[in-house]
């Protein structure tokens, strides 16, 4: 039984092969922690139904970064006593994005049993976990009853539900001018200092809004481009800038060329590609602001670059996603 319908969830769903498994999410769709009703329809349609295999395309530069946490990588299990005594846990980086290629996610069902459309997932719409059993008795190690009033068996429950993060364990005093507060404690966009003295925050623990702000101290406008997910690929950006915060602040003098990083979009035009492929670009005043892309459409790095050097597009217009032009040699 797998609760939750954000990223953790749908990683396990994409995984999990051979193995009965009953998703509960509380949305009319898959994955409304990212998508809306219709990126969502065509991801369950094309990948999730149908069963399609997309995960050989892995990047080089994940592989790498795999392996540069699996060094750091510790396993807890219920077994390891130590996990409960906190003086003794030792903080350790998380594991990082890809983490699901260490492991083989297959499950005892008869492989014959089960074809190649995923119908081994049943979907529960609308609905989320209202009690859990695991008395001894029962047939199953764990019973769970739904909102819905269905009940399953199952030998266990991932519940991917959000993370809070411990924050407040800092007293934040919210006064700082120019500051954005997020989760009762704020923090400057700008410098990414709390309002303790040198104490800085990034990641998971901040909600920042880089793309309403000007630095108004050397005229840069915030990156327009940024929209914050509690992703991986971000959580890597703002460690880097405010790691560049803490070394401007440390010399007491001005990095020339510090990122400034942020974005936001207002106008939104949107195509379906052929069955295989989903493109969605965003676009405000004739520049590509942002895009989702599902399957092999090959755009990302054209679009990538699109975003970064802010050609203005306006003149192309909807041949932008015309599949019989190639618009990464066009650009190139
Ligand atoms: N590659 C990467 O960088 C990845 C990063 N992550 C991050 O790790 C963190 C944890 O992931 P995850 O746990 O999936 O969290 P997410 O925030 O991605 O998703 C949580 C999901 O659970 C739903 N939810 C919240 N409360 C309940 C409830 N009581 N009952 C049922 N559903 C509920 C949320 O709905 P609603 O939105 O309506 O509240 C949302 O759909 C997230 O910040 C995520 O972004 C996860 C996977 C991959």
């Amino acid at each position: 039984m797998i609760v939750g319908n954000g990223g953790i969830a749908m990683e396990l769903i994409h995984e999990i092969k051979s193995c009965q498994v009953v998703w509960a999410i509380k949305d009319t769709h898959i994955g409304n922690a990212f998508f809306d009703q219709e990126p969502s329809s065509f991801l369950y349609n094309h990948y999730y139904k149908n069963g399609e295999d997309n995960n050989n395309n892995e990047d080089e530069d994940d592989k790498k970064i795999d392996n540069e946490i699996d060094n750091n990588l510790k396993i807890y299990d219920s077994n390891n006593l130590d996990i409960y005594d906190k003086s003794k846990v030792s903080r350790n980086s998380s594991i990082g994005p890809q983490w699901y290629n260490k492991y083989k996610f297959i499950g005892n069902v008869d492989a014959s049993k089960i074809n190649q459309k995923n119908e081994n997932i049943t979907i529960e719409y609308g609905t989320t976990i209202k009690s859990i059993d695991s008395d001894d008795g029962c047939e199953w190690n764990i019973m769970v009853e739904l909102e819905n009033g269905k009940s399953y068996g199952c030998d266990f429950v991932v519940s991917a539900t959000g993370v809070l993060t411990n924050a407040m364990e800092i007293d934040f005093t919210p006064q700082m001018p120019d500051a954005t507060i997020q989760n009762g404690y704020t923090v400057n966009g700008e410098t990414m200092q709390t309002t303790i003295p040198n104490i800085f925050s990034a990641g998971d623990v901040c909600n920042i809004q880089w793309n309403h702000q000007t630095n108004n101290n050397n005229n840069n406008q915030y990156h327009q481009n940024w929209f914050q997910m509690k992703l991986w690929s971000q959580a890597r950006i703002m460690g880097r800038y405010v790691a560049q915060c803490i070394a401007k602040k440390s010399v007491e003098k001005e990095i020339d060329d510090i990122d400034i990083i942020s974005t936001s979009f207002e106008f939104e035009f949107r195509t379906d590609y052929s069955s295989s492929q989903y493109v969605r670009i965003y676009l405000y005043k004739g520049r590509l602001r942002g895009a989702i892309l599902i399957g092999e459409t090959d755009l990302e790095e054209t679009f990538e670059n699109l975003i970064l050097n802010q050609i203005d597009l306006s003149r192309y217009g909807q041949e932008l996603l015309n599949p019989n032009i190639d618009i990464e040699d066009y650009f190139d």
